[in-house]
């Protein structure tokens, strides 16, 4: 494997969605300390980097919750009210960075949303001046080195510059179709799960299966399952609708999510119900630990102020429980952009 050697970065900037700068701060501040500055606005923060600061993004990709995607930033740069790329220019010339592709950017809030045509018709113009300089190079056999221009305004852009990865979107948003057959906009939350939170999913999700849904109706989530060829089991006491009522892979059941239990182990377990979260993770800890079931994607409901200390505590709860199994096992939890105010865990149980 090719080494790419890239400018250290001055700091690292953090998308979250609006509103959760506070436990995003928290999740960059846990990674690299306290010192050093900070900042923030609706939809992003930034910490500068400090001794601590570990430029390893493979170890921290999976263990934020509440930063959408993260970016090793090079710089800040106010810019005026004409001639924007001049400033980024100039400032890029300090580095001389040879990259792919680049991706300008903005917050998920509706002034982040207004800066979107502006991205769209700044691009050729940021793309020609720096094929011109030689940075924007053609892809070859390498990593994929991307430059991103993140305007947390008209008048402000964070530079980064970083490897991609795969689990990357555009200004951290992931673009799904929403499938017109799936009974609930839910739907997505549990797709974006898939895609995001487990690795391999064509392997760990395969037709043959059997998953429960606690939690199903109307069914957005019972249809992701079924998509992929599982027979579930969609345990609601409403009614499943569309093309998931009556569906022949589909056994609804009309019983007490926290009471009912399959009688032979099964695949998966999803949940969407809404009750306490300790609630909630003692229930999937009940059900992994007695081997009811391998592999769970659940939801946390968080209504409250202290959103850190709670998810701790329900994924504190749930790894007690399974290292008192003796069990191995992996836990992820990311509040997913189809979230609100909840975050979406994966756990997966095995030596795989
Ligand atoms: C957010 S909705 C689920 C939406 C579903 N995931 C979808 O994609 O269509 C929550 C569901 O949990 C169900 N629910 C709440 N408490 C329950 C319980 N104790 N047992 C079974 N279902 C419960 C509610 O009836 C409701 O249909």
């Amino acid at each position: 494997m090719t080494t790419v050697l890239l400018p250290p970065p001055s700091g690292f900037l953090a998308y979250c969605r609006p509103g959760f700068e506070a436990e995003a701060l928290a999740d960059l501040q846990a990674r690299h300390g306290k010192q050093g500055g900070q900042d923030s606005a609706a939809g992003w923060v930034w910490q500068a980097r400090s001794p601590k600061s570990s430029d390893d993004e493979g170890s921290w990709n999976n263990s934020f919750v509440f930063i959408r995607q993260h970016l090793p930033t090079l710089g800040r740069i106010a810019l005026p009210e004409r001639d924007r790329l001049t400033p980024i220019i100039d400032f890029l010339k300090g580095y001389s960075p040879v990259f792919h592709e680049i991706w300008i950017e903005y917050p998920d809030t509706n002034e982040g949303k207004a800066l979107s045509s502006f991205a769209k018709k700044f691009q050729p113009y940021v793309e020609k001046a720096a094929r011109a300089q030689g940075w924007l190079q053609a892809h070859g056999n390498g990593p994929l080195i991307r430059l991103h221009l993140f305007f947390a305004s008209q008048n402000e852009v964070f530079v980064g510059l970083r490897i991609a990865r795969p689990g990357d979107w555009l200004c951290g948003i992931p673009r799904l179709r929403f499938p017109s057959e799936a009974p609930s906009r839910s739907t997505l939350k549990l797709f974006e799960a898939f895609i995001t939170l487990v690795d391999e999913p064509e392997r760990r999700l395969k037709p043959g299966m059997t998953g429960v849904d606690l939690g199903a109706a109307p069914g957005g989530w019972t249809y992701q399952l079924v998509h992929r060829g599982l027979k579930v089991y969609a345990i609601d006491n409403g009614p499943m609708k569309g093309s998931m009522d009556g569906h022949p892979q589909v056994k609804h059941l009309r019983e007490d999510g926290f009471r009912w239990k399959p009688r032979q182990p099964v695949d998966w377990l999803v949940c969407d119900m809404v009750e306490q979260p300790v609630r909630i993770a003692a229930l999937i800890a009940q059900w992994l630990a007695s081997g009811l079931a391998r592999q769970t994607v659940f939801n946390l409901k968080l209504p409250m102020k202290k959103r850190h200390t709670e998810v701790e505590r329900c994924l504190q709860l749930i790894r007690d429980a399974l290292d008192d199994a003796g069990l191995r096992y992996r836990i992820r939890a990311r509040h997913l952009y189809h979230d609100r105010e909840e975050i979406t865990c994966y756990i997966r149980v095995g030596k795989d």
